[in-house]
């Protein structure tokens, strides 16, 4: 598979002189074009900026990141972002129909190719009824689907989803997990998903990326040997995958241990 996103050598530092933070140190990495990666890291890691620089809303202190080939200086046309928090992501004053063709809107599309792209990503995450309503009418993880169907519809090169199911209840989350794997399969789309749930990023993810505490540097990269086909009760009880669970842990743990100790 060719590959859509090449992050190298990687540096981010905050502030300047005595107060300087390096929160991204050495990060060399590449997602292939239809994977769906999995980034898992302890809290305050740094995932965040390190989604920042490859959304191009960050310029790295050093490095470089390239969506298919092209260097990232600023937010590319072909990238989307999944944020936690649904409830601030979404126009309130818009209904479902109107957030999702928001960013289409920019793109010089022909009004019925908007509509169609709405009605079919609303299609693909279960809500195409729902387009009159507005976001507040629906539930929780009813605004993330709009939220993900947004995403979607814009046909992006590369889905950055930010914790995108931590703002939901435990059931909700399997049915987003879900309906996250089916579509991404459905659609051979490519997905960089950031967590700091071991168990979701070995369900969720074809590999998964282990990160160490401040500052961020990769200290594993897994592949997931599980079937595509999943099921939240089957494959989590899973021989396979509770030793991969268990090697996830292990490897957060020793850098947690290794940390404390400096
Ligand atoms: N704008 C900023 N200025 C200074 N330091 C920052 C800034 N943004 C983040 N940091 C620091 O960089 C480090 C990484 O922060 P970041 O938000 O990327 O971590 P995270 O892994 O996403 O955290 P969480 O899991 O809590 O969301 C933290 O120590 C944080 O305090």
């Amino acid at each position: 598979m060719p590959t859509m996103l090449e992050v190298s050598d990687l540096n981010h530092r905050f502030g300047t002189g005595e107060n300087v933070h390096l929160a991204i140190r050495d990060l060399t990495f590449t997602v292939e074009t239809g994977q769906l990666a999995c980034i898992v890291g302890p809290s305050g890691c740094g995932k965040s900026t390190l989604l920042r620089c490859i959304g191009g809303l960050l310029t790295p202190s050093e490095g470089t990141v390239k969506l298919h080939g092209d260097q990232v200086s600023g937010v590319p046309e072909d990238l989307a972002v999944v944020f936690q928090d649904y409830s601030r992501s979404l126009f309130p004053w818009l209904t479902v129909a109107g957030n999702v063709e928001f960013p289409l809107r920019s793109r010089r599309l022909p009004r019925a190719e908007r509509r169609a792209r709405v009605r079919e990503a609303l299609d693909w995450v279960g809500l195409g009824d729902t387009q009159r309503k507005f976001p507040w009418q629906l539930s929780g993880g009813m605004q993330q689907r709009v939220s993900i169907a947004r995403a979607l519809a814009s046909r992006p090169a590369l889905l950055l989803m930010d914790e995108p199911f931590a703002s939901v209840d435990a059931q909700t989350r399997f049915e987003l997990e879900d309906l996250l794997r089916r579509v991404q399969r459905e659609q051979g789309s490519t997905v960089l998903l950031v967590t700091h749930d071991i168990d979701e990023s070995v369900y969720l993810a074809d590999r998964v990326l282990v990160l160490s505490s401040s500052p961020a540097s990769i200290v594993a990269d897994l592949t997931v040997d599980l079937p595509g086909e999943r099921d939240q009760i089957a494959t989590r009880e899973s021989a396979e995958f509770v030793a991969l669970r268990g090697e996830v842990a292990r490897l957060l743990q020793k850098r947690e241990v290794a940390q404390e100790a400096n």
